[in-house]
């Protein structure tokens, strides 16, 4: 089960989701209050070895202004989120990092549809921690996928039965108030994703 933390914002705790074993460090790039600044990205992105794929969360930027704040911050992977056109990911193609598409249920759920490698089923509301019916998914995204939306330690077992994901990625269950992770919730999560 491939996992992703999302929203990382202290060094603290990139070290935590690396030690318990993070496939991927989410950082976010966008208006949340999770938003770091490229080069705070780029000294939190350094923290991780090469086997954890380091994303930058964009979501509705012009791709020139998200080519160069992934450049900025030497990120392994772009995440646009919502409803950014094909064009924008074939744009970014010659960057060579790893292209992720975040779209909420009723979108197009072909990992590949708009040329990215890696494709998230998410909440309709980014960010914000609201479960939804996770079955509603089961069985229709093809490809290398994750599922996110309102997941933490407590229900992500239930969730990945629900909708058969190759991996999960989670921001809001990982903290204990709004953009303040917590270390303990995010071994937590590991532990409970992979059980
Ligand atoms: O996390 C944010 O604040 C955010 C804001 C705008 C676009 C995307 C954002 N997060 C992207 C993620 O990949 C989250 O992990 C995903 O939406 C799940 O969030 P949550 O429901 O809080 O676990």
């Amino acid at each position: 089960m491939f996992v992703k933390i999302c929203g990382l914002s202290e060094p603290e705790h990139v070290e935590v989701a690396v030690e318990a074993g993070a496939d991927a460090i989410g950082l976010v790039m966008t208006a949340s209050p999770r938003r770091v600044t490229p080069s705070r990205a780029a000294e939190l992105a350094a923290l991780a070895p090469s086997h954890v794929l380091t994303v930058g969360v964009f979501m509705g930027e012009p791709v020139e202004e998200v080519r160069q704040a992934a450049q900025a911050a030497g990120v392994g992977a772009v995440q646009l989120h919502g409803r950014h056109p094909h064009a924008d990911f074939t744009a970014l193609k010659d960057l060579g990092l790893t292209l992720v598409r975040a779209v909420a249920a009723d979108a197009d759920l072909r990992t590949g549809a708009f040329d990215e490698d890696l494709l998230i089923v998410d909440a309709p509301r980014a960010g914000a921690g609201e479960p939804w019916d996770w079955t509603a998914v089961r069985g229709r995204p093809s490809g290398n996928w994750l599922l996110a939306g309102g997941l933490d330690p407590g229900n992500v077992r239930q969730a990945i039965e629900a909708a058969r994901p190759w991996g999960v990625d989670v921001s809001s269950g990982v903290e204990v108030a709004r953009g303040v992770k917590d270390s303990a919730l995010i071994r937590s999560f590991l532990r409970a994703a992979r059980s």
